[in-house]
């Protein structure tokens, strides 16, 4: 049976689309282009991450290693990316597809305003019949400004257009119960809500040119699914990937989607590094949260506002040992907060359709 998604998000891995040799790998990239105008043609909307920057900036110039490592990325993201986007527009442009560059940064998912631009900017290159290609703004975004990498800002974009899947292709297959190179390593085909312990097989090992490893792979995976989103994890470079992937005709991991959630909880769950208070809540609190039951967070079950945050900005909730267990939007001060801890019968801080909830 093949999966009938009507907007999808492709997140493709800088080893997909270069060669051995640091060159990017137009014939594979070709390849990719011609599956995502078939996938376009039959009214699916398609949205590209790609990644392939900084890989390409090194195929046009040779660096002295005495740079520091930070000055080296952007100056090699900033002359690639221009190669890029050039391969990606004159290969959409034989199918008559107009492609766009959008370039982001982790700022940009912060506010919830400058997060609707954004959106509204993909929603008008979507409905104009463009394919927007998504890339990290290495250029400005360094040190505490990154995202973990492409893996990360694919499924904020997934989960910013509500979108129904998202293929994340990489140089394996998808996701093995251990080192893809022994032979006794088999992949995972299906995940659902289990709560797998990823890190306990998967190794921090990258590929060649990749960034975050399987790890980030997986947690994105895990979150996104979990926010009603599909999450394929195939391998780019086979012939046929992406029209295979959704035919479900190809071995791969795919993450099953769980229960929907709102736009707003969406934005809540990747909102996590623009969280100003810290609000520590009492097991009873934890319990009912963490519960199946759709509850709000109410002063009773608050023990200490660790710290301030004012009406509206996003909150981290933690438990007794200071682990995060959720985020939510305050809808009143700290200082209001702090008055009516430990109170019963109070207006919720959080309410329920503005709480998003981890693990
Ligand atoms: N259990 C595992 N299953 C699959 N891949 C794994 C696993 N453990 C480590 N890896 C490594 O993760 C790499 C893919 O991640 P990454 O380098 O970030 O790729 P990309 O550039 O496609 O984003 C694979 O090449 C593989 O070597
Ligand atoms: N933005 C960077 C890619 C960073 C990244 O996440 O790479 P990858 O792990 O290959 O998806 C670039 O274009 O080179």
């Amino acid at each position: 049976m093949s999966f009938n998604y009507r907007r999808i998000i492709i997140k493709i891995g800088s080893n997909v689309i270069t060669r051995a040799d640091g060159l990017p790998d137009v014939e594979r990239i070709s390849h990719l282009v011609d599956q995502i105008a078939a996938i376009k043609k039959q009214g699916i909307e398609v949205i590209l991450v790609s990644s392939g920057a900084v890989a390409s900036g090194r195929s046009l110039i040779s660096v002295s290693e005495k740079s520091d490592a930070v000055s080296i990325r952007q100056l090699l993201a900033s002359i690639g990316q221009v190669k890029l986007i050039n391969i990606y527009s004159s290969l959409f442009e034989k199918f008559n597809i107009l492609c766009s560059q959008v370039l982001v940064t982790k700022e940009d998912f912060r506010d919830r305003l400058h997060y609707l631009n954004m959106r509204n900017c993909l929603e008008i290159l979507l409905q104009h019949q463009v394919i927007p290609v998504i890339n990290e703004n290495d250029v400005v975004s360094v040190t505490e400004l990154m995202f973990t990498d492409n893996d990360e800002l694919a499924g904020l974009i997934a989960a910013m257009l509500n979108a129904e899947a998202l293929i994340v292709l990489s140089n394996v297959d998808g996701i093995y119960t251990g080192d893809p190179k022994l032979e006794t390593s088999k992949i995972i085909q299906e995940v659902n809500d289990e709560g797998l312990d990823f890190a306990s097989f998967v190794s921090s090992g990258k590929s060649q040119f990749g960034r975050g490893g399987m790890i980030t792979k997986s947690t994105i995976a895990q979150k996104t699914a979990k926010l009603g989103i599909a999450v394929h994890i195939a391998n780019g470079t086979k012939h046929n990937v992406l029209t295979d992937v959704l035919a479900n005709k190809i071995t791969h991991t795919c993450f099953n989607p769980t229960k929907k959630a709102s736009g707003k909880k969406k934005w809540i769950a990747h909102s996590e590094t623009a969280a100003t208070g810290v609000v520590q809540v009492n097991d009873g609190a934890k319990a009912v949260l963490t519960s199946n039951k759709a509850s709000s967070l109410l002063p009773v079950g608050i023990v200490d506002i660790i710290s301030d945050f004012k009406k509206g900005e996003i909150i981290k909730i933690v438990d007794g040992h200071n682990k995060t267990i959720g985020l939510g939007l305050a809808e009143y001060s700290s200082e209001k907060a702090r008055e009516l801890t430990g109170q019963k019968n109070q207006k919720a801080l959080v309410h329920y359709d503005y709480l998003y909830l981890q693990g």
